[in-house]
Order: C-alpha cells, then structure tokens, then sequence
C-alpha cells in the first residue's frame, strides 16, 4: 500500500521534530542549493567531504547523501569510505549517481558505490537505466534524454538486484523496492531548467531517511518535494531564475492542506490517481 498524503504529513512532521543532521557528499553545483533546501525541510545540513574526516563526521550524522557530480579520485575515496561508516553504524545513505554512463570513470565509480548498499537510489531516467544496465541508456551529460515511465522496469530490476530502494524521477516519480512501485505527480516543467534540484531532492530524501524506513522515506521526500516545485513553478512566471527560491519557501510552507492540494500518490507504474 502506498502512503497516504496524511502520512506523508507525518513523516514531514517527524522530521522536522527531529532536525536530523544530513552529511552531504555533493557537487559544487549542488552545495548551496542543498544546504538551503534541507535547512527550509527542517533538516541540518553539512557539507563535509575531506577523506581525513568524512569517517569521523558519519559518527554524528543521521543520514548521509552521496552524490558523484563533481567527482575527482579523492573525493570517490571519500565517498566510500563515508559509505562504510554508514553501512557500519546501520545508518541510511543515498547515492545520486549524477551522469553515471557518461564517462567509464563515473560509471565504474557508481557501481563501486552501488555495491557499498546504499539505502536509496536516487536519479534520473537515463542514470537509472544506465545503473541497471540498460544498453543505450546515455544521458546528455547530467540531464536525462528519456522519461521517467520508460525507466521503471529498469528501476525495479536495479532495486532487486543492488537491495537500495531506487528512486527515478522526471515528469512522474516513482519509487519502488523491487517489488511495489509508488508513483508520484506534481513539480513543474520549469524543473529541469534550473540546475541541482535533482541533487537537492536527493538530500531531502537522505533527510527523511532518517526518520523513516527505506521506501517510505523515498515516497515522503518524493511527495513533499513535487508539492513544494509545483507550488515554486507556478510562482516563476519570468523563468526559472526565482526557482530555487521558490522551492525552499514552498518547503518550508508545507504543510498537510498543500500537500494534499499540489501532489498525488498512486500505486503502480500508471499515472498517480
Ligand atoms: N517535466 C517535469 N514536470 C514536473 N516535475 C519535473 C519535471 N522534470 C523534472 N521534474 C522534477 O524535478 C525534480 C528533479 O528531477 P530530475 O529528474 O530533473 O533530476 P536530475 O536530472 O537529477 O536533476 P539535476 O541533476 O539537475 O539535479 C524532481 O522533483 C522531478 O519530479
Ligand atoms: C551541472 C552539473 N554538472 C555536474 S553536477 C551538476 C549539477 C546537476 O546534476
Ligand atoms: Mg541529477
């Protein structure tokens, strides 16, 4: 059974009692733009990537979020070692595995990570396809060049096979374990043209990992982002240059009546009811 949008409710509630502290191993691109979004969920953000210290950070953290944008031999060390230090302690992670297929380097290191367990996999339809192992898969760099409906059996199959919940969004979200799949409706077109919100929603659903169990987690900060980017998107009539902006008031806003007003959950891979 999918959740409810009460129940969503409620695990925004959870976390926003308790403000988990949300370890971020993420692009340059992405580091503002997360750190806001989770500060405006209610989260705690910490960008904290040196190899020297990332193991001893993971000790504080309630969740950590990988996320391969930027990645350079250091920081994928980094990477697997904060990784580690999760699995160890049985705290949650998520890997966005930005752009992974684009290059050998970045695909080799998202399947390193990828047998590190991570809690949750979150990306978009071209890096879900190509994490599955999907030929022709590719990517225009970071964006996706195919649909989220077109990926749900290729992130059903990487959910079995690596034991993550795999999130893969895009017009529809979905997220499944392998064997229920949850659809979610409602963000904006404007989305994909403001950069990072892909890597922010990452850590939102990192932050509600670590109040709730794997799919749930992946359902909640699924639902709650595509109301606050539905509510954003349709305040930025100039573009998508207020977006972000938007985003982080529009989650720091939400609230049961919004949520229920500007997202939908379904159960399967057809269109949210
Ligand atoms: N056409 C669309 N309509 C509604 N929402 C969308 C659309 N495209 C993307 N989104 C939303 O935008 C957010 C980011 O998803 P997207 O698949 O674009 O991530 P991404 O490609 O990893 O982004 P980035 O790498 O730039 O961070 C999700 O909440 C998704 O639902
Ligand atoms: C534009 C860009 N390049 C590397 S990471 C990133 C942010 C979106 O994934
Ligand atoms: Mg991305």
């Amino acid at each position: 059974m999918a959740m409810t949008i009460d129940e969503v409710f409620v695990a925004l509630t959870d976390l926003r009692a308790r403000q988990p502290l949300v370890q971020n191993i993420t692009n340059f691109v992405s580091m503002s733009v997360s750190a806001n979004a989770l500060l405006a969920l209610g989260a705690s953000p910490a960008m904290v990537h040196a190899e020297e210290e990332v193991g001893d950070f993971a000790k504080l953290a309630d969740a950590l979020v990988v996320n391969i944008g930027t990645l350079s031999p250091a920081w994928l060390r980094a990477m697997k070692k904060a990784a580690e230090a999760m699995g160890e302690q049985q705290k949650p992670w998520v890997l966005d595995p930005v752009a992974t297929g684009a290059t050998p380097y970045r695909s080799e290191a998202a399947s390193t990570l990828l047998s590190l367990r991570p809690t949750i996999v979150r990306g978009n339809a071209s890096e879900i396809m190509s994490l599955a192992g999907e030929a022709g898969a590719l990517g225009k760099g970071v964006d996706s060049l195919a649909g989220s409906d077109q990926a749900v059996e290729a992130a059903k199959a990487l959910a079995r096979t690596s034991g993550s919940v795999v999130a893969v969004t895009g017009t529809t979200d979905y997220a499944t374990d392998g064997e229920e799949v949850v659809s979610v409706t409602g963000g904006h077109a404007l989305m994909p043209r403001s950069t990072a919100l892909g890597c922010a929603l990452s850590a939102c659903v990192a932050a509600f990992s670590a109040v709730r169990p794997p799919l749930a987690a992946a359902t909640a900060g699924l639902a709650v982002y595509a109301a606050a980017g539905r509510i954003a998107g349709e305040r930025c009539d100039n573009g998508p240059g207020h977006l972000p902006a938007e985003l982080c008031d529009a989650l720091f806003r939400m609230d049961k009546d919004l949520l229920a007003a500007h997202c939908a959950i379904g159960a399967g891979s057809g269109e949210a009811e």
